[in-house]
């Protein structure tokens, strides 16, 4: 049966609504620039505040967090019961606006890996919109997090995220990233450069002003690539002015088996094991102290 249907097109960006809005007024409504405004008020609030709107659980990984006088930042996982702020339905557009651009952005590197797009599908379910109103599910592991950085003390430390990809946007400085290309003049004269040029390039690496939308290969999408896709290093540096960030971090759903073989590998792994230990290898950047939690950020 399956040879005779077409073969999958790549995943909608945007919705039949979203099409025609375009077509008839010629320009999409901004919803970052929204959800950024909104967050803004909202942490301009009284910490008590704050709290009690969204209260933290799953440790760092849901509802408001601070690290007194260095960052504060709100997690959002799913829809929260009473989704009725316009932070939260901005939230929920630009949940969907992202996902579907980074699952587009996944399709593409799946292609070029040659690994089948229907491969990602398990690890997507239920994460491609906003988790509706309820506990949260912890199965689901893709979140939408803003971000306050104090002026002059608000940093992340050198890091990889844990999923497969990750939407970073700041207004202004702070995020950087570990490029390769700084010094590759050398390579750049060789085709194909050798494993030896390579690691010269890795030692010669340097810290990059990641500007405007970034896009970041995270751990998971590293693994499962069986580390064809580089995940990449990144850090947030303080600067004068302080920085807000919208952070976007598609991770796998951890429902389901993951059949290797698409991938070009063998066997099977559960994917919440896979995702455990691709996390655990890995300290979370986004808290007080570095114990219990190894769930890291992104
Ligand atoms: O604030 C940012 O732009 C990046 C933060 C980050 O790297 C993270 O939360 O994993
Ligand atoms: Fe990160």
């Amino acid at each position: 049966m399956a040879e005779w249907l077409s073969p999958p097109g790549p995943p909608r960006l945007l919705t039949p609504r979203q099409v025609e809005h375009l077509i008839d007024q010629g320009h999409l409504d901004n919803s970052l620039a929204r959800l950024s405004t909104e967050a803004s008020a909202f942490f301009d609030q009284p910490e008590q505040d704050k709290f009690s709107i969204f209260p933290a659980s799953h440790g760092t990984e849901c509802g408001y967090y601070s690290i007194k006088g260095q960052k504060e930042y709100l997690t959002l996982r799913q829809a929260p019961p009473n989704a009725t702020s316009d932070l939260q339905s901005y939230a929920r557009e630009l949940w969907a606006a992202v996902a579907g651009y980074l699952h587009r952005i996944l399709c593409d590197i799946s292609t070029a890996l040659e690994i089948p797009q229907e491969a990602w599908a398990p690890l997507l379910e239920d994460s491609l919109a906003m988790p509706k109103n309820g506990s949260v599910d912890t199965s689901l592991r893709t979140i939408l997090r803003l971000f306050r950085y104090a002026p002059n003390r608000g940093v992340a430390e050198e890091h990889i995220d844990n999923g497969f990809l990750t939407l970073c946007v700041g207004d202004g400085q702070g995020l950087q990233v570990l490029s390769r290309l700084v010094h590759s003049s050398q390579s750049r004269q060789t085709p194909e450069p050798t494993q030896q040029q390579t690691e010269a390039e890795w030692a010669e690496a340097e810290w990059a002003d990641a500007a405007g939308a970034t896009v970041l290969v995270g751990g998971m999408l590293h693994v499962l690539s069986l580390g064809r896709c580089r995940a990449g290093k990144h850090r947030v540096v303080a600067n004068p002015v302080g920085r807000a960030s919208t952070v976007f971090a598609l991770r796998p759903c951890l429902r389901h088996d993951i059949d290797l073989e698409p991938f070009g590998g063998y066997g099977s792994v559960h994917a919440r094991e896979l995702y455990l230990q691709v996390a655990g290898q890995r300290t979370n950047i986004n808290r007080k102290d570095d114990n219990s939690e190894q769930i890291g950020s992104g």
